[in-house]
């Protein structure tokens, strides 16, 4: 069930957070909301901190200061059942894909409701059967990852990711490594989960032609100023962006791509 599905209300909200490591901050009082059923993008040069505030978002690292709430309820050193209950709201996969290499796609999509949920054998099955059809992989339920392309890689990771059928998906750089016909392919995916499922998106990209694609909205994290330089939908920042490093970022790339 997607977290909640009316529109323009934030399922995700970033206040005042500080994040950093050895008591150095990296980035310092973020504040963004995420609505119902967008797809909104995080970017920044190389070290700004993307990677690093996806990790805060999920709740794998702790913030120095701030909170994170999924929602409306507070992940930010949350515990036991409750921070069970708001874990179960979103899914992830990360740059490196991680699926199991010994098992099937149908073993690795059902692995979380082995681990989470007390449903029979044949239920986790079709539930995960389910899933892999969803992200255009039917048929391939008993290959194991690597008789399968990198793209297929990808959509069985997200097959696997919404096994617990959560609202949101973050995804760390999903296109790295895919070629861009391939990574249109996932595109199409994203769109098509948002649209038939209302689910949320927090991804982390550099493909610019990825970000026109899907995004809703985006947010520009800086290094310097240790903050948010730009947000707004891509078209937007390309067109009317104030700040010079993000005009650049958008035309140098946009050249590139044309
Ligand atoms: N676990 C960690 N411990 C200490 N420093 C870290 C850790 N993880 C990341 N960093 C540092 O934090 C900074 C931001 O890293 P992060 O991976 O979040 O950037 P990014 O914007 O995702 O970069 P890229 O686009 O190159 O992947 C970098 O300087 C990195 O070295």
């Amino acid at each position: 069930m997607p977290v909640d599905p009316s529109k323009n209300d934030p399922v995700i909200q970033v206040r005042d957070l500080t994040l950093g490591f050895g008591g150095r901050p990296l980035l310092e009082r973020l504040n963004f909301q995420v609505q119902a059923g967008e797809v909104f993008v995080l970017l920044g040069g190389s070290g700004s901190g993307k990677s690093t505030l996806l990790k805060h978002m999920i709740g794998l690292y702790e913030p120095m200061a701030g909170e994170v709430r999924i929602g409306g309820e507070v992940l930010t050193g949350s515990e036991g059942a409750a921070r069970r209950r708001i874990l179960r709201r979103f899914g992830v996969t990360y740059q490196s894909g991680a699926l199991f290499g010994s098992m099937t796609l149908l073993e690795n999509v059902r692995l979380p409701l082995e681990a989470y949920t007390r449903l029979s054998r044949e239920a986790m099955d079709l539930v995960a059967r389910l899933n892999l059809q969803l992200v255009g992989l039917a048929g391939f339920e008993h290959h194991m990852p690597a008789e399968i392309s990198g793209g297929m890689q990808k959509r069985a990771a997200i097959a696997r990711a919404m096994a617990l059928d959560p609202g949101i998906l973050f995804l760390d750089e999903p296109s790295a490594g895919l070629d861009p016909v391939t990574s249109a392919d996932l595109d199409r995916l994203i769109l098509r989960l948002k649209d038939i499922l209302g689910m949320t998106f927090v991804v982390v990209t550099h493909e610019l032609p990825s970000i026109f694609a899907i995004a809703d909205r985006v947010i520009m994290l800086d290094r310097e100023s240790r903050g948010i330089i730009a947000q707004g939908p891509p078209v937007q920042l390309r067109d009317h962006a104030e700040h010079p490093w993000v005009r650049r970022f958008f035309n140098r790339e946009a050249t590139e791509a044309a």
